[in-house]
């Protein structure tokens, strides 16, 4: 996953609150995403998910969805996105992420066997609340899969499996890759 390795190490870090916030294509939309990285990762997701028994992807929003929109396309398997506005169609389920905003699960029935696809995942807190709501309205979450895992913050994931293409040590002045998917 070469395009994926040098866009981690070239990605620009910037502080936000005594934050540092890796700024990369996959999870920022800038700087410009090649096209070639999209397909890569795409490519590396399929490769490594077994899709085979997935009904449905789930999408978090916001920065997972060009990427699950990318892999709904090569896979044809259906796309969903767990939207923070409320519709109120019929079985609509919501639920609180931890920075207290209200998301709206539509169209994930009882059953349905889903991948959870996102950008990045970090303390995990944001995935956990997502898979808990999935499993609420009664869908098998086969897998959750992320581009980038954040391995320098506290984790609160104890018994939810992250797959991710690559992981990151995100320091003040850049990003370290620890680990990459071997393709
Ligand atoms: O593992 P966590 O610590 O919960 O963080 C991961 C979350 O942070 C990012 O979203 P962000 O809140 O930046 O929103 P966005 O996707 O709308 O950019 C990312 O897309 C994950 O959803
Ligand atoms: N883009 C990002 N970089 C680093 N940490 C994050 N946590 C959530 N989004 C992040």
């Amino acid at each position: 996953m070469k395009r994926l390795l040098t866009s981690v190490e070239e990605a620009p870090v910037v502080e936000r609150d005594g934050y540092h916030y890796l700024v990369h294509p996959i999870s920022n939309g800038l700087p410009t995403l090649d096209p070639a990285l999209i397909r890569e990762v795409v490519n590396g997701i399929v490769e490594t998910t077994a899709l085979e028994d997935v009904d449905k992807i789930v999408s978090p929003v916001t920065m997972g969805i060009h990427v699950a929109a990318a892999v709904s396309l090569v896979t044809d398997i259906p796309l969903v996105v767990v939207r923070d506005r409320e519709y109120g169609l019929p079985g609509e389920a919501s639920f609180e992420r931890p920075d207290g905003e209200t998301l709206y699960v539509n169209d994930v029935q009882a059953g349905d066997r889903v991948l959870v696809l996102d950008d990045l995942v970090s303390t995990g807190e944001s995935l956990a609340a997502v898979v808990e709501a999935l499993a609420d309205v009664g869908a098998e979450v086969v897998d959750v899969s992320v581009v980038v895992r954040r391995v320098d913050t506290d984790t609160v994931l104890t018994d939810l499996d992250v797959s991710s293409l690559v992981d990151v040590h995100v320091h003040a002045d850049g990003a370290e890759v620890v680990d990459i998917v071997e393709l």
